[in-house]
C-alpha cells in the first residue's frame, strides 16, 4: 500500500525522460528477430517489453509472458511459423482469460498447429512451429487490433506474404497503422484499401537504426498532473512530431482541460493556460485511444467536470474489466458513474472524498491514472508495483515532480 500525501506545492518546472513506447518496442523487437539487421535505441524499460525480449531468446519449452497482452498476441503469431519450435505459451491468470481465438483461428487457417491446453479460445497455447500453407485470411477487427498487428508483423516473412480481409469496424486503428508504418520503414510493401490489407513478402532488409519515441500513454499521467495542479511546467523528453502513436491525440484532448503542449526539439512541454474556463461537461470517443480512458476519467473527476466517454467496448478484456474497475474506484470519491459495455458516464462531485483507498486490479493504468488526484487530496494506492508493466519509473518520476509518499 502506498499513501500519496496531498501535494499542494509541487516543483514549478521539472524535466522527465519517460522511456520508449511499449507498443513500438514490442513491434520492433519482433521485426529485429525476423531480420536481425535492425538497431534500436530508447527501447522501453517496461516489464511487458522485457518479457517479450526474453521470450524471443528463450530456448525453454514453456514461456510465461505474465500480463503482457501485446507480447502474448505477437509471440503466438511468431512461434506459429518459427520452424522446429515446440512450446507452450502461457501467462498470468488474467491472461488466461483474455481472448485469443480470433488470432489462433486465423493462424490455423494459414497452416499453424496450435492447441488450447486449458480453456478453448484462451491461453495457454501449445504451439508447434510450421511453415505456412495458405496466405489469405478473413478476420474480425472489432475485438483487438493486436490480432491484426501480430499477423502483419510476420506477414513479410511468409512464403507469399499475406492478404487479410478485415470484417466489422476496426478498433484501436492507430495501433494497426503504427504496425504498417513500421513495416514501411523497413521497406516492406503493402496496400490497405477498403478493409483489405495485402503485404508483399520480403526476405531481407537494409540495415536500419531506429530511435523509438517515448511512450505517449505514459505521458498521459503527466498531462493529467498539469491539468490538476496549480501551476507547474513539465518537460518530457524524446517525443517526435508525426508520432506513430495514436495516444499523441493527448495534445488535442487536453486542450479541453486548459493544458498547452508544445513540442520543440524532441521535448514536449506542458503548461496550464492562465484563466482558462473549464467546460462543465465533455464527451470523447476513445475507440482509437482506449488506453487513455482511465487517465481522462480521473482528470475529469479532479476538475469537477462531468464526462461521457464512448468507444470503450475493448476495455473489459484488458488487464482487468476497466469499465467496472473505474466505476468502483471513481464512486469511492463520491462521484456517480454509469457504465454499459462501451460507455462511461461520470457525474463528478466537489469536493472529492479524502483518503480513498484505490484498488488496482493488477492493472498498471488504475494506479497511474488515480495518482494525479494527490494534487487535490491524499489517497492510497494498493499494490503500487503494478506500474512496472509499462512504466517502472513512475513513482520515481512523481517524486521528482514533488509528490511525497509513505509506504
Ligand atoms: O498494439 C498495441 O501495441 C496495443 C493495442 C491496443 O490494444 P487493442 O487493440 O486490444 O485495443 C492497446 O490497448 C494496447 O495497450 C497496445
Ligand atoms: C492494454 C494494455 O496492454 P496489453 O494489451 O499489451 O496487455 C495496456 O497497456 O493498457
Amino acid at each position: 500500500m502506498l499513501t500519496i500525501h496531498h501535494s499542494k506545492q509541487l516543483n514549478k518546472e521539472v524535466s522527465i525522460a519517460i522511456s520508449g513506447s511499449k507498443s513500438e518496442s514490442n513491434r520492433l523487437l519482433l521485426l529485429q528477430k525476423l531480420y536481425s539487421n535492425i538497431q534500436l535505441k530508447n527501447i522501453s524499460d517496461a516489464h511487458d517489453v522485457q518479457v517479450m525480449q526474453k521470450a524471443l531468446q528463450s530456448k525453454s519449452e514453456i514461456i510465461d509472458i505474465h500480463h503482457a497482452g501485446t507480447a502474448m498476441r505477437f509471440l503466438t503469431a511468431y512461434f506459429a511459423f518459427a520452424n522446429n519450435k515446440n512450446l507452450v505459451l502461457t501467462g498470468s491468470e488474467r491472461m488466461q482469460n483474455r481472448p485469443i481465438q480470433i488470432l489462433v483461428e486465423a493462424l490455423q487457417k494459414l497452416g499453424a498447429e496450435i492447441n488450447y491446453t486449458k480453456k478453448e479460445g484462451f491461453p495457454p497455447l501449445q504451439i508447434s512451429g510450421k511453415s505456412n500453407q495458405e496466405d489469405v485470411i478473413e478476420l474480425h477487427a472489432n475485438i483487438s487490433s493486436q490480432y491484426i498487428s501480430a499477423l502483419l508483423l510476420i506477414a513479410p516473412k511468409l512464403k507469399n506474404g499475406l492478404q487479410i480481409k478485415l470484417q466489422g469496424k476496426i478498433t484501436s486503428l492507430p495501433y494497426l497503422k503504427m504496425t504498417l508504418q513500421l513495416l514501411e520503414k523497413i521497406g516492406v510493401e503493402f496496400t490497405f484499401e477498403n478493409n483489405l490489407i495485402v503485404v508483399k513478402p520480403k526476405q531481407q532488409i537494409q540495415n536500419l537504426q531506429y530511435t523509438i519515441e517515448s511512450d505517449w500513454s505514459s505521458a498521459s499521467y503527466h498531462f493529467s498532473i498539469v491539468a490538476l495542479a496549480e501551476n507547474i511546467q513539465l518537460h518530457l523528453k524524446h517525443f517526435k512530431n508525426n508520432s506513430l502513436q495514436g495516444d499523441a491525440k493527448l495534445i488535442e484532448i487536453y486542450k479541453h482541460f486548459g493544458v498547452e503542449a508544445k513540442l520543440d526539439k524532441g521535448v514536449l512541454s506542458l503548461q496550464k493556460k492562465p484563466n482558462f474556463s473549464l467546460p462543465q461537461h465533455i464527451e470523447f470517443n476513445l475507440i482509437e485511444q482506449p488506453d487513455l480512458a482511465q487517465t481522462i476519467a480521473v482528470t475529469c473527476l479532479g476538475l469537477g467536470i462531468n464526462c461521457s466517454l464512448t468507444g470503450l467496448h475493448t476495455l473489459k478484456i484488458k488487464e482487468t474489466d476497466r469499465l467496472q474497475a473505474l466505476k468502483n474506484e471513481l464512486e469511492k470519491f463520491g462521484a456517480e458513474v454509469k457504465i454499459d459495455d462501451k460507455r462511461l458516464l461520470l457525474k463528478s462531485v466537489h469536493p472529492i472524498a479524502k483518503n480513498v483507498q484505490i484498488k488496482t486490479y493488477q492493472d498498471h493504468r488504475m494506479a497511474m491514472a488515480f495518482a494525479p488526484l494527490a494534487t487535490k487530496t491524499s489517497l492510497q494506492i494498493e499494490d503500487p508495483d503494478v506500474v512496472e508493466k509499462s512504466y517502472p519509473k513512475f513513482w520515481e518520476d512523481l517524486q521528482s515532480i514533488g509528490f511525497s509518499f509513505t509506504n
